[in-house]
């Protein structure tokens, strides 16, 4: 596909595209829906990260991802422990070098960098992207400690050769493949025998019953605000990493830890939930008026021609996503913290 004329990275059809992979109503959702999804993944992910990067900037953070908080921890210090947890469950050592899949804007990159000493390679699809994650490592110094490398996950091989990391981590990201088998098999492939992979998963729990319609239309709601092409229950994950030839040696549901602050409170836009001063402003642009004003200005911006066309609607997705990760946090029928720690044996 041809990229835009702007050269940013971001390709118009494709963002004015994106919601037409999902039926309008939830529940009129077909296997077909989901298999024309999973076959076009690269231009589903695509057109919802050409339009939903600088929203997810803006409104939340340089690292994609939810964690947990404790009472009084800052939604950044949050964001940085769970990063650094997952940087522990590794073992990552001083010297390594360590694949990010799917690294979005490398936040999560730059912080592992530093904190554990690590070299590391950002892997992502998505040219703009890409382009923005090279121009934030600049700026923070980092560019001789961590790069970054535009390709395809299901397709690691190819790009890297068998064998070339001593460590791969995944922070929800590979939900975004288009299926777990393949994305794991590859993440093996280009590990070292002995080399360790740690990845967070969103699932849908093991509460989660696909014959309940409810249930069902709330993972399509998931899907549809998050550009997925198909959410999965967590068995499945366990059992896709055995599959291919991972060795487990710990997986939690941290979602599961009964934690008092819930890892959706800030999505639920409810200020008196702040943890410091600071956080007001970051959990009011998810309340209903923060949205308003933001989706607003998006509009604004888009009939001017300072955003590309679609992203508006893409935005709209958004607040789906926003409404049916908290309900799923609530229900404890999804969660975006599988965290699960495997090993490539050293002979096979
Ligand atoms: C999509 C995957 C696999 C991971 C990203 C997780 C989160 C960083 C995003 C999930 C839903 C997003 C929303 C926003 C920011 C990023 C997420 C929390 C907004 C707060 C951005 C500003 C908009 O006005 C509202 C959005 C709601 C959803």
């Amino acid at each position: 596909m041809a990229a835009s004329p702007n050269g940013d990275g971001r390709v118009n059809s494709r963002i004015e595209n994106y919601t037409e992979f999902w039926q309008k109503d939830m529940h009129k959702e077909e296997k077909a829906d989901t298999d024309n999804r999973v076959d076009s993944y690269t231009d589903v992910v695509n057109g919802y990260y050409d339009g939903a990067t600088e929203l997810y900037e803006y409104g939340w953070a340089k690292s994609f991802h939810f964690s947990r908080f404790y009472k009084g921890e800052s939604f950044d210090a949050s964001l940085a422990r769970h990063e650094h947890y997952l940087s522990a469950q590794m073992s990552l050592r001083p010297g390594m070098k360590v694949l990010d899949v799917g690294c979005g804007v490398g936040g999560p990159a730059r912080e592992i960098a530093r904190f554990s000493d690590v070299n590391i390679t950002g892997l992502n699809n998505n040219e703009f992207q890409v382009m923005r994650a090279r121009k934030y490592t600049k700026k923070a110094g980092l560019e001789g400690q961590v790069n970054f490398v535009k390709g395809d996950f299901m397709k690691l091989v190819e790009q890297f050769g068998e064998n070339s990391f001593d460590a791969v981590y995944a922070i929800e990201a590979t939900c975004h493949a288009p299926t777990w088998e393949g994305v794991y098999d590859q993440i093996r492939r280009v590990l070292k025998p002995g080399g360790v992979f740690g990845v967070y998963e969103w699932c849908m729990t093991d509460d989660w019953d696909p014959s309940n319609p409810s249930h069902k239309a709330l993972a399509h709601a998931i899907e549809f605000g998050n550009g997925i092409p198909e959410m999965r229950p967590l068995a499945k994950a366990r059992e896709a990493l055995r599959s291919v030839g991972f060795v487990i040696e710990h997986e939690e549901d941290l979602a599961d830890r009964g934690d008092p602050i819930p890892w959706y409170y800030p999505l639920e836009g409810d200020i008196s939930k702040a943890q410091t001063t600071w956080d007001y402003f970051t959990v009011w642009r998810m309340s209903w008026s923060g949205k308003l004003v933001t989706h607003t200005v998006l509009r604004l911006a888009e009939m001017i021609g300072l955003v590309p066309s679609g992203t508006w609607k893409v935005g709209e997705s958004l607040k789906v996503a926003a409404d049916a990760l908290v309900e799923g946090g609530r229900t404890k029928l999804f969660t975006p913290m599988y965290l699960v720690i495997s090993r490539k044996p050293k002979e096979e």
